[in-house]
């Protein structure tokens, strides 16, 4: 298909596409669940979220541990999804918690699989947050899904496996893997390297202490790949992994010049050991063309844009 004839048919398709369904967003209170739900509710879904214990809950709202088989298996009974967003997982790759990581990523996931896998009604979707992190020390500049994966953190081999693992359930449910590079936006946890920035210019701080200074990434607009989520779910075939990207790389230094900009003032660094990290990749940038050739083109926010939003809130 041409690009004109893949826009109008992704136009086509994703009007009001969620008119009279129901979406399962696991982890709906975290940092993408927020925007998922606005995302998906704009497209006419009925949306459902399962949340932590102690997490805020509502209306069509699951308090599930996923690490809890049974909590899980009623909330899908109870929802029977169209389509499903799985968010809900370890995400902080210096989390402290191994352990957790493994359980959570993997055991949660099976847990889903098998409960959505025994449904009474099969949903035509069922996307799972993967990572680039699964690539590992890939020896190009720009990364495309047919790298062969070399994970070398626990976060990264929790996701790997979490794809291998799905795939054991690839002819019972229609699985679409995301594998989403960095992204940030309003609510993502200071712990992150883009909100402890902002964080500390909004407060006035004029020193910063940070770890390993020289890498860059491929950050985007948490509402972008919302969208890109979205999208996926109307357009993908089943059984696909998408890098979700915007194609750029931006170093570090970079980012704490433009926050400089907006700030309008200059902030001093200094590297802390407490938060250098022993293996990390100096860069990490994707490619994304194989998403933009099932989705259409979805217009990138320049990082810029997002970091006076989160600046602003
Ligand atoms: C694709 C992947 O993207 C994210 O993982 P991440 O890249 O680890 O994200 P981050 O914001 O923690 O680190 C970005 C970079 O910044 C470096 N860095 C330097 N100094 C500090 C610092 O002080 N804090 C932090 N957090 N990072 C620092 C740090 O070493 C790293 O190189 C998650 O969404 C994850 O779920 C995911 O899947």
């Amino acid at each position: 298909m041409n690009r004109l004839a893949t826009e109008k048919f992704t136009s086509l398709v994703l009007d009001r596409e969620g008119e009279g369904k129901r979406a399962l967003i696991t982890g709906l209170r975290g940092f993408t669940g927020h925007y998922m739900a606005q995302e998906l509710t704009s497209a006419g879904y009925r949306v459902f979220g399962t949340v932590l214990p102690g997490e805020p809950t509502g209306p069509d709202v699951f308090t599930v541990d996923l690490c809890d088989r049974d909590a899980v298996l009623r909330a899908v009974e109870q929802v029977q999804p169209d389509v499903v967003v799985h968010l809900a997982g370890i995400a902080f790759v210096a989390h402290s918690n191994a352990e957790l990581i493994y359980r959570v990523n993997i055991v949660g996931t099976r847990n889903l699989l098998e409960a959505l896998a025994g449904a009474r009604h099969q949903p035509s979707s069922v996307l799972l947050a993967s990572s680039a992190n699964i690539y590992g020390h890939v020896d190009v500049p720009v990364i495309d899904e047919s790298m062969t994966p070399a994970p070398f953190n626990d976060y990264g081999v929790s996701k790997l496996a979490m794809e291998h693992m799905a795939q054991l359930w690839s002819d019972k449910l229609p699985i679409i893997i995301a594998r989403p590079f960095n992204y940030t936006g309003v609510g993502q946890d200071a712990n992150f390297l883009l909100p402890k920035i902002v964080s500390h210019f909004r407060s006035g701080a004029r020193d910063i202490e940070l770890g390993n200074l020289n890498i860059a990434r491929d950050f985007s607009d948490v509402r972008v790949v919302a969208k890109a989520y979205r999208r996926l779910l109307a357009l993908s075939p089943p059984g696909q992994a998408y890098n979700v990207c915007s194609g750029r790389a931006y170093s570090l230094r970079g980012i704490l010049d433009t926050m400089a900009g907006i700030a309008g003032y200059d902030i001093d660094v200094r590297v802390n050991p407490a938060f250098v990290r022993a293996s990390d990749v100096p860069t990490l940038v994707g490619s994304n063309r194989k998403l933009a050739s099932v989705i259409g083109e979805i217009e990138a926010t320049p990082l810029e844009d997002t970091l006076r939003w989160m600046y602003q809130a």
